[in-house]
């Protein structure tokens, strides 16, 4: 019998996030694990013309949820869905809400963030440094509580080389960033970002450092624990491989490169490619939330969730097993044949950005306007290069992260819950898990059908075909330029012709002697 699974049994846990990717996958692995829990409230926004019950039903009907609902068939009874933004005073929460949430929580998961890089610092404080403030205060009202499980990111310290598993301060405490953002205006807060957020590549990392700031200075008796995945990606193997739902970390630049938009990325091949699947994060904080509640550790304890350390990957590696993965299964409708390669410093990229991704997207944007289509292709190009260069800080560097405290969780757990629990990504094959990833992102974000795959090998093959007739007809025109410019290129000319000349003509000669 797990321990973990029965230690949720019975319980009153609230969720922050699980609209989200691993906010989802969370609650998927408790229903599916303690189908006796008592309830799991979730604190949901209304989004893009949805209502709270249209957004939960939605993700219950998901085929993410399709094996919860044989083992908990009165799943749609046990969430309970609570108005919230966490962009408001008391998170717009009713009071009878409130009410019912203080007195009967017994565990805390807080996912929810913003995770956007390009985020504004007046939004990336208010969610991921206010919004964990006030969650914190509210926690600190509740009776019941047993645990509070703060989900920050392995790069909230990406300024070091080597972290360990600590909270470090920021140079300027988070009350007075959250006090100051009050009265200044939006001029003055983008242009002190930069100084603020200082050798940090975003407001994302910057604000997460001081989200982590907050949860320790405002602990005070709680069972807190902060977990640090790195980046996280499609499930590993629950409830099935290769799932993923949105287009963060790798997904959408997987999807450029299979469309054959992505032909270049500034990346160092050796680099490791710290990706961490999300049901080795979701279980990881479920062993967390039990080992918090239950041995309930004198400090809050910061547990990592990398890969790095265990079983390296790096990006040369997985950018060859994504590509190969696309000769086998491709994408359809690619704009180009799939094809990328690294660059390694700043003059090669900006070529290859004007030549491999510009000029294509100048040349189809122009065919477009002359079918009579609105071009914008020039414009999806621009959009992918400027995600693209904000990824770059990730795929250069390497960083090393200190796992004592995941691997003493590890060895405290029993063998059913080192099983059913399973955080350990030595077992991982990284050849295996890219390409259930690439499938996964065909199939279940795309929601491409795998029964058209040999329709998409035919148009890579149509496009093979379009490239060297263009490649051909360029360096026609090329040469004939040439040709009538230069005296050099038409005596290069001719002696290419006489020679070839020559060269059938001994040969007619001698097959005609062979007869
Ligand atoms: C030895 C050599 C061998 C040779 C091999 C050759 C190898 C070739 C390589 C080929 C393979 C290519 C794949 C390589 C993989 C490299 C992956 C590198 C990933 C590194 C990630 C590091 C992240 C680590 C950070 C820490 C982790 C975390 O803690 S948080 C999670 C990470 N957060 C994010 O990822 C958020 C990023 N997103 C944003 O910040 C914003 O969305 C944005 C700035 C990217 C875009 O903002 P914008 O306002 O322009 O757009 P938005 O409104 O958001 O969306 C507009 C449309 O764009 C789509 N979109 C959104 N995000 C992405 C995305 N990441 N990629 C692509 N498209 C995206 C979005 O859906 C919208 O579309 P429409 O609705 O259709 O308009
Ligand atoms: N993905 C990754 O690679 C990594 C993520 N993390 C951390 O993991 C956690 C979860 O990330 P992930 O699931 O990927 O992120 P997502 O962007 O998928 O999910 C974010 C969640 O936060 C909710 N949210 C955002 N703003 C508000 C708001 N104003 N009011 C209420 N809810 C809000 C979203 O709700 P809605 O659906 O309404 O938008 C969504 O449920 C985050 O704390 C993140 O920092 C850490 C390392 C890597």
């Amino acid at each position: 019998m797990s321990m973990i699974a029965a230690f949720y049994g019975g319980k009153s846990i609230l969720i922050t996030g699980a609209t989200g990717f691993m906010g989802k996958v969370l609650m998927e692995k408790l229903f599916r694990t303690s189908p006796d829990l008592k309830v799991i409230y979730i604190l949901v926004r209304p989004k893009a013309g949805q209502t709270l019950q249209q957004r939960v039903f939605q993700i219950l009907n998901s085929k993410l949820f399709e094996k919860v609902k044989e083992v908990c068939p009165n799943v749609h009874e046990k969430i309970r869905a609570i108005y919230a933004d966490l962009n408001q005073n008391d998170f717009g929460i009713s009071k009878e809400d409130m009410q019912e949430l203080l007195s009967c929580t017994n565990i805390i998961f807080h996912c929810a963030a913003t995770v956007r890089f390009d985020d504004t610092l007046r939004h990336a404080v208010q969610l991921n440094v206010t919004a964990t403030q006030q969650l914190l205060l509210m926690a600190s009202q509740m009776p019941k509580l047993e645990a509070f499980i703060h989900i920050s990111t392995a790069f909230s310290n990406c300024n070091l080389k080597h972290i360990d598993e600590v909270i470090y301060p920021c140079p300027v405490e988070p009350k007075k960033i959250i006090d100051s953002l009050e009265w200044l205006d939006d001029a003055i807060i983008d242009e002190i970002t930069p100084k603020l957020i200082g050798d940090r590549p975003n407001t994302y990392t910057y604000t997460k450092a001081l989200g982590e700031m907050v949860v320790q200075q405002e602990s005070g008796n709680m069972n807190i624990a902060i977990i640090r995945p790195s980046i996280v990606g499609a499930t590993w193997q629950e409830p099935f491989p290769g799932w993923v739902d949105n287009l963060n970390g790798p997904s959408g630049l997987i999807i450029a490169a299979g469309k054959g938009f992505l032909r270049a990325i500034k990346a160092t091949p050796m680099a490791v490619a710290d990706l961490i699947p999300v049901d080795t994060v979701v279980n990881l904080t479920l062993a967390v939330g039990w080992y918090t509640a239950v041995h309930r550790p004198k400090s809050t304890l910061v547990y990592h969730c990398t890969s790095g350390n265990f079983n390296p990957c790096n990006w040369g590696k997985m950018g060859f097993q994504i590509l190969a993965t696309f000769e086998k299964i491709p994408l359809e409708r690619a704009f180009r044949r799939p094809y990328a390669d690294f660059t390694t410093n700043n003059f090669t990229t900006q070529y290859r950005n004007a030549v491999s991704h510009r000029a294509p997207a100048i040349i189809y944007d122009f065919y477009l306007r002359l079918t009579g289509r609105k071009p914008r292709m020039t414009k999806l190009m621009n959009r992918l290069l400027r995600t693209v260069s904000m990824m770059e800080y990730f795929v250069n560097q390497s960083w090393e992260w200190s796992t004592y405290n995941t691997e003493m969780l590890m060895s405290e757990l029993s063998p059913e819950d080192q099983r059913v629990f399973n955080f350990d990504v030595r077992q991982l094959n990284w050849l295996e898990y890219i390409e259930n990833y690439v499938l996964g992102v065909k199939k279940y974000l795309l929601k491409e059908d795998m029964a058209g795959i040999p329709e998409a090998k035919q148009h890579l093959k149509r496009l093979r075909n379009i490239h060297y007739l263009f490649n051909t007809a360029l360096f026609l025109i090329a040469w004939r330029l040439l040709i009538a410019r230069s005296q050099m290129a038409r005596n290069v000319w001719f002696f290419i012709v006489s020679f070839c000349y020559k060269f059938l003509s001994y040969f007619r000669a001698s097959s005609t002697l062979k007869v």
